[in-house]
C-alpha cells in the first residue's frame, strides 16, 4: 500500500462476545488526515470496532492494517507499542490519573515515550494556553469541571502527535456548549498536526465536524460523504 492508501483500515471484521455477535464483517478506512465519525444505534459494535482498530481487541476474523502492515496479527506486546507510539486515545470520561496535575497527565505520553521530564512538561505546557485552561497546570482532575479536565485529556491525546487519535464519546458527558468547543479544539488540533481522527459518537452535532461518517449497524459498518447539507 502507498503513502496515500488508507492509513488504517478494517477489511471484513468479525468479533463475537460469547455468543453475542459484535461486528459482522465491519469494514471502513480513513485517509491520512482524515476525520472520520463512527455514528450508529447503541449497541451496534461502534466501541467494538474503534477497539478492533486501535488494536485493543483482535477480531475473530478479518484484518486490520495500520500505515500498510497488518496489525490484527501483531503480539499483545507488539499491539500495545503501537498503541503507546503512533496512537493517541480520548474517553468519554476524560480518564485522567488522579493523583498527577494537569500538566504530569498532558506530559504522560511523551514520559511513556521515554522523554525527559522537563521538556516533556515544557512540551504539556504549550497546551494550556492553546485548550484555553492557563493557570491550571497545577490542578489534580478533581479540581477541574468536566469540559476543562475533557480538554486536559484532549491535550493528552495529542501531545504526542499520534498519527491516529482515537476518541470514543469524547463529548459524551459534557453538555453541548462543551462539548462543542472540545471538539473545534480537537479537530483544529488534529489538523494542524495532520492526525487522523476516528471518533465515536451519536452526536449528529459531534459527527458534523467530521470529513465522513461511518454508520455501524448489526456490526456492519457503512460509509457516507459529508453530503449532510441537503438532508
Ligand atoms: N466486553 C463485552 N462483553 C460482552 N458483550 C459485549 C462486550 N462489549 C460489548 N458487548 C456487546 O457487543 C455489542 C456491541 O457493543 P459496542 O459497545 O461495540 O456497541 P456500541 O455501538 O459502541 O454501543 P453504545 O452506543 O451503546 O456504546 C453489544 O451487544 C454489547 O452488548
Amino acid at each position: 500500500m502507498n503513502a496515500r492508501g488508507p492509513v488504517i483500515e478494517a477489511r471484513e471484521v468479525a468479533l463475537s462476545f460469547g455468543r453475542t455477535p459484535a461486528l459482522r464483517g465491519a469494514s471502513l478506512a480513513a485517509g491520512p488526515g482524515e476525520i472520520l465519525a463512527i455514528m450508529g444505534p447503541s449497541g451496534s459494535g461502534k466501541t467494538t470496532l474503534l477497539h478492533c482498530l486501535a488494536g485493543i481487541l483482535v477480531p475473530d476474523s478479518g484484518e486490520v492494517h495500520f500505515a500498510g502492515e497488518r496489525i490484527d496479527t501483531l503480539s499483545e506486546a507488539g499491539r500495545s507499542a503501537l498503541r503507546r507510539d503512533r496512537f493517541g486515545f480520548v474517553f468519554q470520561f476524560g480518564q485522567l490519573v488522579p493523583e498527577l496535575t494537569a500538566e504530569e497527565n498532558i506530559a504522560l505520553p511523551l514520559l511513556l515515550a521515554g522523554g525527559r521530564r522537563a521538556a516533556a512538561l515544557r512540551e504539556a505546557g504549550a497546551w494550556f494556553e492553546r485548550l484555553g485552561l492557563d493557570g491550571l497546570h497545577k490542578r489534580r482532575s478533581g479540581e477541574l469541571s468536566g469540559g476543562q479536565a475533557q480538554r486536559v485529556a484532549l491535550a493528552r491525546g495529542l501531545v504526542a502527535r499520534p498519527e491516529i487519535l482515537f476518541a470514543d464519546e469524547p463529548t459524551g458527558a459534557l453538555d453541548s456548549l462543551n462539548g462543542e468547543q472540545v471538539m473545534e479544539l480537537l479537530v483544529t488540533a488534529a489538523r494542524e498536526q495532520g492526525t487522523t481522527v476516528i471518533v465515536v459518537t451519536h452526536e449528529p452535532r459531534v459527527a458534523a465536524y467530521a470529513d465522513r461518517e461511518v454508520i455501524v449497524r448489526d456490526g456492519k459498518a457503512t460509509s457516507y460523504s459529508a453530503a449532510r447539507a441537503e438532508s
